[in-house]
């Protein structure tokens, strides 16, 4: 994986705003000539590998920038495999240097005569933007290999695949594993932590390991694990971890088995509507209607705030209906760049996107097929998407992107979001008439502090759970905890619930939980303290704003949990990227929140 990738949609974002306000196209390209983003005519090719003997790959090895290059009349366009089907006019192209290596390339282009014009006479200008262009991606490349040389081998670069939803396995050259992410572990089902499979040489953990030697190319094999075969499809990548360190990340999502059974997702521990707690009037009515709806085809759609169970009910509803013992596919919509949405849910043609042999992809309809797909968050998908998953309710097939034909496709459709989609449609950034497909079943889950005594009920269980798995003595909540549980407005619901439990359950060293045990933030009960203004008075606004968001950034990590899971929910909270909350957590020396 090159470090652009980890930054791409950012820089997606980037090119879509410099586009707009200068009317020209944008292209960013890695050192593997794999497009990372583009606007215009570069966005269908995005993902897909530029020739590698275009301009791009000039700049790339000569690292000098190349300007003002009219297509028709510049040797190595002449020479490109592309030249016939690029329908550039003008090109500069500047390249992205981290430590004097040349990581990539960034591309001003022009595509008709109108932006042929701006390009001929701002030519100073826009190298200079795209001087200054380079320089960003630079910095937040630095930044993020920064985190890398410091952590290499720690915890930290294993949260940040954590948070890849493919299985991650990152070789030394010696093919002894370094790193491997949750969701690897997961698919493989290895039976034990990271921490044991850690620094073991591959071949121990997955028997017939062997890496076809051609790159960037998908591959789909059979691994042995355990003497259990799991069919996957793979692609590595060569990256450099510090000047002597090489190692391969190895990417992967696993297939559908002949049996048809769910591979990809781990829904192994069955759950069912047994695992729902609460006998509150509003719960047992969602939950009668939830019971009802999995016996039908219909499609459902559950509102209701983060972490109120939405994800708990669309798995009760797909394991106690007909489709049990097909696949259950979850995708979550916001948490997929936008650019890559598209090939995710409906997959690709072999060809269609480079790593030009690839084998295509089969997108999660197609893995989904005969089951369940979970589309969380719906209320972030593209408009541009819509009317396609509009197409898919009605016709019950899939165009795949780049395939000639459509694929009949039968899959139950489960949606969820914690926004208001009435308010989307206002806006006009839903469709009205996809929201009457999705939500022929509504489901509306109840926030937590409105299912009154269902909070003890649901601590008490969550308890005897986290006090099993982590090897503890039951415990109890002392009277004034459950009080304090009772009247606290829970803005995390379930999820911080489970939280603050998991938090007491390791710092109570007693039978019974007591206020001690519980931490800080849960006690000052509110997201915002209120501001004392005569403690203000020493300190500039700049240093205020700066406490203000420390303190911000703390309490949602310690409302949705110092994980990686817990961290992508803040930073979506926030409204902020991944990696910016990373950076901030190290500004802010916030690594350790949570802990007391
Ligand atoms: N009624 C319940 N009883 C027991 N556990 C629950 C209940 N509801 C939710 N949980 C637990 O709370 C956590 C959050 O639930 P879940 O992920 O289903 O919420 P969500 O609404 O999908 O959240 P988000 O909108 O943030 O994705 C999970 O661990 C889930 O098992």
């Amino acid at each position: 994986m090159s470090y652009l990738r980890l930054v791409q949609d950012k820089i997606q974002d980037l090119s879509e705003a410099v586009s707009s306000a200068l009317n020209i196209e944008v292209t960013v390209v890695d050192e593997n000539l794999v497009r990372i983003a583009g606007t215009g005519d570069f966005y269908h090719t995005i993902n897909e590998n530029s020739p590698e003997n275009s301009l791009f790959a000039d700049v790339l090895i000569s690292g000098e920038p190349r300007i003002n290059i009219i297509k028709k009349d510049n040797d190595i366009c002449k020479s490109c495999k592309n030249f016939i089907g690029c329908n550039e006019k003008r090109n500069i192209t500047y390249p992205i240097k981290v430590e004097n290596k040349t990581i990539g390339v960034v591309s001003f282009a022009s595509f008709n005569l109108e932006q042929d014009k701006l390009m001929n006479e701002k030519t100073q200008q826009f190298v200079g933007m795209l001087k200054h262009i380079a320089e960003m991606i630079e910095q937040e490349i630095v930044s993020i290999k920064g985190i890398n040389k410091l952590k290499v081998s720690s915890a930290e670069i294993n949260e940040i695949i954590n948070c890849i939803n493919m299985g991650i396995i990152i070789i030394d050259s010696n093919q002894h594993i370094t790193q491997i992410n949750k969701k690897a572990i997961n698919l493989l089902e290895i039976n034990f932590s990271d921490k044991r499979v850690i620094d073991k040489n591959i071949v121990k953990i997955i028997q017939n390991f062997f890496i076809d030697n051609t790159k960037n190319k998908e591959l789909i094999t059979t691994w042995k694990v355990n003497e259990k075969n799991i069919k996957v499809s793979y692609n590595y990548d060569d990256i450099l971890l510090d000047k002597n360190t090489k190692a391969k990340v190895i990417s992967f999502s696993r297939l559908q088995n002949t049996t048809g059974i769910d591979l990809d997702d781990d829904n192994t521990n069955k759950i069912t509507f047994q695992h729902i707690v609460g006998r509150s009037p509003s719960l047992l009515e969602a939950v009668n209607k939830a019971k009802i709806a999995a016996q039908s085809e219909s499609t459902i759609l559950i509102q209701g705030p983060s972490g109120t169970g939405k994800e708990l009910f669309a798995r009760s509803i797909h394991n106690e209906s007909a489709r049990r013992n097909k696949p259950f596919i979850a995708v979550n919509c916001s948490s997929i760049p936008e650019n890559l949405i598209e090939s995710e849910l409906f997959g690709y043609e072999k060809g269609s996107f480079t790593g030009a042999n690839t084998k295509g992809k089969l997108g999660k309809f197609e893995l989904a097929n005969n089951g369940t797909l979970f589309l969380d968050e719906i209320g972030d998908l593209p408009l541009h998407l819509q009317p396609k998953l509009l197409r898919v309710l009605q016709e019950k097939k899939i165009d795949r992107i780049g395939g000639a034909q459509p694929v009949d496709i039968n899959v139950r459709i489960i949606s969820a979001t914690h926004k208001n989609l009435e308010d989307l449609i206002k806006y006009k950034n839903f469709r009205i008439d996809l929201f009457y497909r999705l939500n022929v079943i509504p489901l509306n889950l109840p926030p937590l502090n409105e299912r009154g005594s269902d909070i003890l009920l649901c601590a008490e269980y969550i308890l005897k759970k986290l006090c099993n798995n982590m090897n503890k003595e039951p415990k109890v909540l002392a009277k004034d905890v459950q009080e304090k549980f009772m009247t606290y407005d829970w803005p995390g619901n379930l999820r911080e619930l489970e939280n603050v439990l998991e938090y007491a359950v390791n710092y109570s060293y007693h039978e019974t939980i007591t206020s001690n045990d519980l931490p800080d933030y849960f006690l000052k009960g509110a997201l915002c303290e209120p501001i004392n203004i005569e403690t203000l008075s020493e300190k500039g606004l700049e240093d205020l704003t700066i406490e203000f968001e420390k303190n911000i950034i703390k309490k949602y990590i310690d409302i949705y949990g110092n994980t990686t899971e817990g961290k992508k929910k803040a930073a979506k909270k926030l409204k902020i990227g991944l990696t910016t909350l990373y950076r901030k957590l190290n500004d802010y020396n916030l690594n350790r929140v949570g802990e007391k």
